[in-house]
């Protein structure tokens, strides 16, 4: 996101607008109209997860922006376990999957049916890439054949950190379609 173009949006109104879409439609050129950008409000664009701020002007960090940032390694003095409120500021960012709180524990975790066992082995490769790529490691389940389970915290911590959202926002870039199972029509 570039966030030099955003000063030059000026204005309010006292609508709220849903935020994310707008300034991305703007922004890559998705047409949306520059009087509809105007509604934005600058008070309610939230935090990025880098905690950047410009002239009090806050940029909105997408899961995309997510997805293009690295893991800091998990035992570096200063990583800590965030705050359930946190996780949960975090969750749209990672469009997919769940927040749970295993005995104290928040990880995310995220389920697809697959066609095949070796096509959820597939999908195992896929995910490990990324996990080694970023030496940030999720829990991998396949159970039933065709049932595919993921779930990621920082175990070093043992709770969230912006790494296991940036590992869940790499691996919803993943191209698994190939690999899961057709949803059936809702009935
Ligand atoms: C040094 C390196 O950061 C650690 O070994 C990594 C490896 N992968 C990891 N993955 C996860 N999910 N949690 C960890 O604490 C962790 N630690």
């Amino acid at each position: 996101m570039n966030r030099w173009l955003l000063p030059s949006l000026h204005f309010l109104s006292k609508s709220q607008v849903p935020l994310a879409s707008l300034f991305e439609g703007f922004l890559n050129g998705h047409g949306r109209s520059s009087t509809q950008v105007k509604q934005i409000h600058w008070y309610h664009v939230r935090m990025s997860s880098n905690r950047n701020s410009f002239n009090g002007f806050r940029t909105y960090c997408s899961g995309r922006d997510l997805a293009a940032k690295k893991c800091v390694p998990c035992n570096s003095k200063d990583i800590r376990a965030m705050t359930e409120e946190s996780a949960n500021e975090m969750m749209p960012k990672v469009a997919g999957w769940n927040l749970v709180n295993e005995d104290g524990t928040l990880k995310l975790n995220r389920s697809w049916k697959v066609k095949s066992f070796t096509k959820g082995l597939e999908l195992f490769q896929l995910v490990g890439n990324v996990a080694e790529a970023e030496d940030h490691h999720p829990d991998l389940h396949l159970v039933g054949w065709n049932n595919v389970k993921i779930e990621i915290w920082t175990h070093s911590v043992g709770g969230l950190t912006e790494n296991d959202f940036i590992l869940a926002a790499k691996i919803n870039g993943l191209e698994l379609h190939h690999l899961l199972r057709k949803k059936k029509a809702a009935t």
